[in-house]
């Protein structure tokens, strides 16, 4: 039997006037799943976010929320909930007052109890009765966050939810989110900070002028990048050096790769759909957890028979190492990583520390940007 969605939608278009917002963009959003929608400006993510909140209506496509489908009338559809081009509230009222408003105008579906619960999960307790007029945009967002909670929603639809937040709000709203996805809440939310959406989403949809180019869990966006560069820290880092510069489909890079050269690397040429698909099978995101404990004797590195020529990339950038001496930067696809990580293991090295230095969603969405421009 087919689990129910809390989105289901397929070839969805929507125009305005002669701009083509959405083309053909298909969408399957898991009850209980966090799906992060990425893109560049103009991308059509909130044009998409409005047409599950019955904002608007697609020109053409089918759409499913919660199990049924939308009609042609605008209406939110049941058990929906969420705001996009931030919350609309009522500036002369206090939050506590805002809240009791929008549950009155919801009817029998709202509850009026809860709103102190609700303003305590979104951190606003202690601003409760100050009218909203004077709150900041982090605060107005968890206020809004707050009104969608007292629906107790099934869907929710958030339009860059983490603008404005300081740490702690943030803080807040991702452990609200967490809480609803985990208690079966589906969640679609649009974001341009990548570390907010890789730090919530199981899922991502990458738009780019009003097509998907990528639908998937996170993982699998990994697995199928382009060659990233991730940054290695070792308990031997000139053993681990020479493992990575004999392990083929690896490059060293000398310099340390900083964030944004690294980034402008994997900007280059995108091809259409910007991340094909390398290998069959997904792999798990390249992350090693620190393996405190691991044998940090000098390690044997095990002949390599038939190993190619080493690879270095050339220092592009110049300056210091950024990492520190104790790290080095690889360029790899996710395979020739797994086969060098247990080149190293295998070695007695610890590996301390292998993340990206820019995110497999980071370079993605690099990629895209790169790609519009270049198509201008
Ligand atoms: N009401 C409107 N009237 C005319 N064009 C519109 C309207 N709303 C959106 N568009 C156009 O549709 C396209 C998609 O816009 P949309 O706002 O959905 O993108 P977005 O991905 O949310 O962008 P951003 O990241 O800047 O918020 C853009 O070309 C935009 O100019």
């Amino acid at each position: 039997m087919d689990t129910l969605l809390a989105v289901r939608a397929r070839g969805i278009t929507r125009y305005f006037g002669d701009v083509v917002a959405l083309d053909g963009v298909d969408l399957d959003v898991a009850q209980g799943q966090i799906h992060g929608l990425v893109g560049p400006n103009g991308a059509g993510k909130t044009t998409l976010l409005g047409l599950l909140l019955g904002l608007a209506v697609a020109d053409s496509g089918r759409l499913e929320v919660l199990g049924t489908p939308v009609g042609r009338a605008l209406a939110v559809p049941d058990g929906v909930a969420g705001f996009v081009d931030g919350p609309g509230l009522y500036p002369a009222l206090t939050a506590r007052q805002n809240l009791a408003a929008l549950a009155a105008l919801r009817g029998r579906t709202a509850r009026t109890a809860g709103i102190d619960d609700v303003l305590d999960q979104v951190g606003l307790t202690d601003v409760a009765d100050d009218r909203a007029r004077g709150f900041s945009l982090g605060m107005r967002q968890r206020l809004g966050l707050a009104a969608a909670l007292l629906t107790r929603p099934r869907l929710l639809v958030l339009d860059e939810p983490s603008n404005g937040l300081d740490p702690a709000g943030k803080r807040h709203v991702h452990r609200v989110l967490t809480r609803l996805a985990a208690d079966g809440t589906g969640i679609v939310l649009s974001s341009h900070r990548m570390d907010d959406v890789e730090a919530l989403c199981s899922d991502v949809t990458l738009l780019a002028t009003g097509r998907v180019v990528f639908s998937g869990p996170l993982g699998k966006l990994a697995a199928e990048s382009r060659e990233l560069d991730y940054r290695l820290l070792t308990s031997d880092p000139r053993a681990a050096r020479a493992l990575a510069l004999s392990t083929p489909g690896i490059a060293v890079v000398d310099d340390g790769g900083t964030p944004t050269a690294a980034a402008a690397r994997h900007n280059a040429p995108a091809p259409p759909g910007i991340v094909p698909a390398q290998h069959g099978t997904p792999t798990p995101p390249p992350t090693v957890p620190a393996q405190h404990g691991t044998p940090t004797s000098s390690p044997t590195v095990p002949p390599q028979h038939g190993a190619p020529t080493p690879h270095t990339v050339p220092a592009q950038r110049g300056g210091t190492a950024r990492y520190g001496a104790e790290a080095f930067v690889v360029s790899a696809l996710v395979p020739a990583l797994d086969v060098l990580v247990a080149r190293i293991v295998r070695a007695g090295i610890a590996v301390r520390e292998l993340a990206p230095v820019v995110s497999p969603l980071e370079a993605a969405f690099l990629a895209l940007t790169e790609q519009q421009e270049a198509d201008r």
